[in-house]
């Protein structure tokens, strides 16, 4: 559905990330990782077609990016921002029927169909008593909820999402977190196929995820997140001793070790380059 070859990333001439490869069909989840500055918006960026790639190729339902129109895009992928309080008050339905005009041009009226497709992915996302509240008003995950319910409503079978669940609080980075699962597990046409970003490597394996490690500009390993989060690739890249352990659950999770001594504590390359 959505493949990247070969892919070098950046602004003007200077690369900041090169020999990126990926590929996400429906029913799976793709996680970038990698430390702060790493390049993980910039890639989301090129692979929205929103900045020109420096080299290589993003490929969209098999055609380059660069060759289809914005409205050709959104049919087929919707972009999930983090979820910030806008300016001006927005009833949460109306931010939901916004991606129904993303899908139907920026000129055109959103009709009876549209609205009704807006609540229903409103009600898939359990929200639906949200509705006609003041979006402003939400918290941070309602609001996360109501961004994800647009991108639903834009009925594009890829969904891209950009850190979906930083800001929240525990309790709903799990619903969130559920919610996105559900997204890819639907089998049939209500399938997506999900990328998101994420600083929490237990999202990877919560998720079931497949994972694009990212590291100085490259990728370090990509693939099932049981092979690619090791303990080795994990303290390579953000530069301290990380453990994988498994639950009694079966699931595993990712425990860096706290050093009290900052002097023997490695710091990664994105967070000591000048
Ligand atoms: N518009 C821009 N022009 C030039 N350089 C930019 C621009 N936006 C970002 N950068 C630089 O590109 C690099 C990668 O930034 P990017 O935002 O893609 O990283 P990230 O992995 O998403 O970071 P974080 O995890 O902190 O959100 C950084 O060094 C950043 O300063």
């Amino acid at each position: 559905m959505l493949e990247a070859q070969d892919l070098s990333i950046g602004y003007g001439k200077s690369p900041i990330g090169t020999g990126l490869n990926l590929q996400v069909r429906e029913g799976e989840i793709l996680c970038l990782l990698g430390p702060n500055g790493c390049g993980k918006t910039t890639l989301f960026r090129t692979l929205l077609g929103l900045l020109p790639a420096l080299s290589g190729s993003v490929l969209l339902g098999g055609r380059p990016i660069t060759a289809q129109t914005r409205a050709e895009i959104a049919r087929a992928i919707a972009y999930v921002p983090q979820a910030h309080a806008p300016p001006f008050p927005f009833e949460a339905l109306e931010v939901v029927l916004m991606g129904r005009t993303a899908r139907l041009g920026a000129f055109a009226q959103p009709g009876k169909t549209d609205r009704a497709v807006a609540e229903d992915a409103m009600r898939h996302l359990g929200i639906h008593d949200l509705a006609h509240r003041d979006y402003s008003q939400l918290s941070g995950g309602q609001r996360q909820l109501v961004l994800i319910a647009r991108a639903l409503a834009q009925e594009a079978t890829l969904i891209v999402m950009d850190e979906p669940t930083a800001s929240l609080d525990f309790g709903n980075q799990a619903q969130v977190l559920a919610r996105i699962g559900a997204l890819a597990q639907i089998k049939g046409t209500a399938s997506h196929g999900v990328i998101l970003s994420t600083h929490d490597p237990d999202q990877a394996f919560a998720l079931n995820a497949r994972v694009l490690l990212m590291h100085r500009g490259g990728v370090l390993a990509e693939g099932p997140a049981t092979e690619v989060l090791t303990e080795a690739n994990l303290t390579t890249v953000y530069g301290l001793p990380i453990t994988v352990e498994s639950t009694l659950s079966g699931r595993k999770v990712c425990l860096p070790r706290l050093a009290t001594d900052t002097s023997a504590t490695m710091m990664p390359d994105a967070m000591t380059s000048p």
